[in-house]
C-alpha cells in the first residue's frame, strides 16, 4: 500500500487552529493526516492518523508477515493519546524509524492505566509521526496545558507528597502538562491560596488530598470569584458566579468521596488521567449561611445533630489516626443521641420532570417551593444529606455529582442502626430503602432552613460538664467531614446545580447529556 501524506489537510488544521481554537477538532470532518506501514511486536500494521483518532490496523497486504497470526486492531481517539517520542532503546539500525506511543488504556469499566506501544515505521522517519501526533494531542479539547497542584502532606496515610512526586507529577509530565506544586504548611493554607492566588495563567487546579482539602479549595475559589465579580456572598438569593477554572481531585485523604463521584473510582492514576483527558462537567455544591452571613460551601456532606456530634468527636481523637473513624462510628451506634428543638423549612422542586408518552422528559416548567416541616411536639436528633443527585438505572441508583438536587434526611429519633443502614443504602445505590421509623427523607431538595429553638442556657462555671458539652455541640455542624463552629441559632443552605467546573467522567453506563 502506498503511503499517503495529506499535506493539504495538515496545513488546513494548522491555520484553523488559531482561528477556531479547541473547537476546530470537533467541527471538522475527519481527514487523514498521515498513513503508512509500521511493525509492532513483530506484526505488520497500517498506522493511520486522522483528525479524530489514531488507528493501528492489521496489514492485510499479501506481502505482510501477518499470515496465520492474529493481530489486534487498536483505534484511539486523541483524548486517549498522551505522548509520542523517539524510541531510544530500539536497535541502532531502526532507531530513526522507531517511536514510543504512550496512551490511556481502559483497564476496566472505570479504571485507566498507561500503556506504551513500540512502533517501527517502514515508510517515514519517526519524527514525522511524532510531530503530527503531538500536534493533535495539543488540540484535545479541555486538556490542560498548565495546572496548579495543591498537596496535603498530612491527609489520609500521609502520602500526599509521595503520591504527587511519584505518580501525579510524572503522569502530567508525560502528557506535556506543566505543573506548579504547592504543599500546604498548615490547616486552612489551601483556603488562603485558593482565595488569594491569581490562577489566570492556569487551566486547572489539582487537589491532591481528601474531601477536607477539596472543601477548602472550593471555598477559597468561590470567595475569590464573588469578590472579583461583585456578588454578595452573604445573600442566599444571590446568583453566584462559578469559578472559571476547573478543579481536578486526586484521592489522598481518609475520605475521598468527591474524587470517587468525579471519577467513578478512588484511584490516583485514573483521576490524573481523567484530568489529562480533559473531560469536564459542572458539579453541584451547597452554600451554607448562619446569622444572615455566609458560613461556608459544602461539596460532599452536611450533618447537624448526630453526624455533627460524631465528626466533632473524631476531631478530638485525632491522636488515634484513622482508627478514630471506626471508633466514633461504633460509639455513635451505641450512644444515646443528643436531642434538640428546631423549626425546619425545605426548598423543593415540584413538577418539571414528568415523562411524556415516549418516555422522554416533558418540557414542563418546574417550580421551587418552601415547605414547613411539621415537627410539632417532636424533638430532633439530626439533619443530613450528601451533596449528590442520583440517576435511576432500573435495578439501582447511581450517584450523580453533576445533577441538580439532593435528598435531605430528618431524624426525629430513629434508631442509630436504622440511620446507618439508610446511609449505607443511599451510598450503595440500593433502591429498596429500609423503612426506618422517625426518619423522614425529602427528595428533590434545593435548599433548607433550620432555626434552633429552646437552646441550652449559657453554661457558667457551676454547670455540669455534660451540659457544657451539649451547649458546645449545639454550635457544631459537619461540613464535608470537618467539624465547623457557627455562632448563630440558624443554618440555611442553597444548592447550586450544574455550577462548578470539575474534571471527571459522567457516571458509568449513563449517556452523558449534551453539554
Ligand atoms: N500541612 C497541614 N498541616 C495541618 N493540617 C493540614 C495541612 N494541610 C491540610 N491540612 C488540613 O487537613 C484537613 C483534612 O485534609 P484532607 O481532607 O485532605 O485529608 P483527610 O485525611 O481526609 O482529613 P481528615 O481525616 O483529617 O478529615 C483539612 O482540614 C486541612 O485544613
Amino acid at each position: 500500500m502506498a503511503a499517503v501524506i495529506n499535506d493539504e489537510v495538515v496545513a488546513h488544521t494548522e491555520g484553523a487552529d488559531e482561528a477556531k481554537g479547541d473547537a476546530a477538532q470537533d467541527n471538522e470532518a475527519e481527514h487523514v493526516l498521515l498513513e503508512g506501514k509500521v511493525s509492532m511486536s513483530k506484526k505488520d500494521y497500517v498506522l493511520q492518523l486522522t483528525t479524530s483518532s489514531l488507528s493501528l490496523k492489521a496489514d492485510v497486504d499479501p506481502g505482510s508477515s501477518n499470515k496465520g497470526s492474529k493481530s489486534k486492531d487498536l483505534t484511539l481517539p486523541w483524548t486517549e493519546i498522551l505522548r509520542a517520542e523517539p524510541d531510544q532503546k530500539s536497535p541502532a539500525e531502526t532507531r530513526h524509524h522507531s517511536l514510543c506511543l504512550h496512551y490511556i488504556h481502559h483497564h476496566s469499566e472505570k479504571t485507566l492505566r498507561v500503556k506504551v506501544a513500540n512502533i517501527v515505521s517502514k515508510d517515514y522517519h519517526a519524527e514525522e509521526w511524532i510531530n503530527v501526533i503531538q500536534k493533535q494531542c495539543e488540540k484535545v479539547p479541555g486538556r490542560p496545558k498548565k495546572v496548579f497542584i495543591l498537596v496535603n502532606p498530612i491527609g489520609g496515610s500521609k502520602r500526599g507528597r509521595q503520591t504527587c512526586h511519584k505518580v501525579v507529577g510524572p503522569l502530567f509530565e508525560l502528557a506535556h502538562v506543566h505543573t506548579t506544586v504547592e504543599v500546604t504548611e498548615r490547616s486552612k493554607h489551601a483556603l488562603e491560596i485558593a482565595e488569594n492566588h491569581d490562577f489566570s495563567q492556569y487551566d486547572g487546579i489539582v487537589v491532591v488530598g481528601g474531601d477536607g482539602l477539596y472543601q477548602e479549595v472550593l471555598q477559597g475559589l468561590i470567595k475569590q470569584t464573588q469578590k472579583r465579580t461583585g456578588v454578595n456572598l452573604d445573600d442566599p438569593d444571590a446568583q453566584l458566579q462559578p469559578p472559571d477554572i476547573p478543579i481536578g481531585i486526586v484521592p489522598a485523604g481518609t475520605g475521598n468521596g468527591v474524587s470517587g463521584w468525579c471519577n467513578g473510582t478512588i484511584d490516583v492514576e485514573t483521576s490524573v488521567l481523567n484530568i489529562i483527558r480533559g473531560e469536564r462537567h459542572k458539579a453541584m455544591m451547597y452554600t451554607i449561611y448562619s446569622g444572615s452571613k455566609f458560613l461556608c460551601v459544602c461539596g460532599l456532606v452536611f450533618g447537624y445533630g448526630m453526624f455533627g456530634d460524631m465528626i466533632q468527636r473524631t476531631d478530638e481523637l485525632r491522636w488515634m489516626g484513622r482508627a478514630r473513624y471506626a471508633y466514633c462510628l461504633f460509639g455513635s451506634v451505641v450512644k444515646k443521641k443528643r436531642r434538640f428543638n428546631c423549626e425546619i423549612e425545605v426548598l423543593q422542586a415540584e413538577g418539571g420532570s414528568s415523562k411524556d408518552s415516549d418516555g422522554k422528559n416533558a418540557s414542563q416548567k418546574e417550580e421551587l417551593k418552601w415547605t414547613k416541616y411539621d415537627g410539632t411536639n417532636k424533638e430532633f436528633c439530626g439533619l443530613s444529606f450528601f451533596v449528590v443527585d442520583k440517576i435511576d438505572l432500573g435495578d439501582r441508583y447511581v450517584a450523580n455529582y453533576f445533577g441538580e438536587q439532593s435528598m435531605l434526611s430528618v431524624d426525629t429519633g430513629a434508631s442509630n442502626v436504622g440511620m446507618l443502614r439508610t446511609v449505607f443504602a443511599v451510598h450503595s445505590g440500593k433502591k429498596n430503602f429500609p423503612t426506618v421509623s422517625n426518619l423522614d427523607n425529602f427528595e428533590r431538595v434545593r435548599g433548607f432552613k433550620i432555626k434552633l429553638t429552646g437552646q441550652r442556657e449559657e453554661t457558667g462555671d457551676g454547670a455540669s460538664s455534660s451540659l457544657a458539652r451539649e451547649k458546645m455541640l449545639e454550635q457544631i455542624v459537619d461540613i464535608d467531614g470537618e467539624a465547623l463552629h457557627f455562632d448563630g441559632n440558624d443554618l440555611e443552605g442553597r444548592l447550586h446545580a450544574h455550577f462548578l467546573p470539575v474534571f471527571g467522567v459522567y457516571p458509568a453506563k449513563v449517556a452523558c447529556p449534551p453539554q
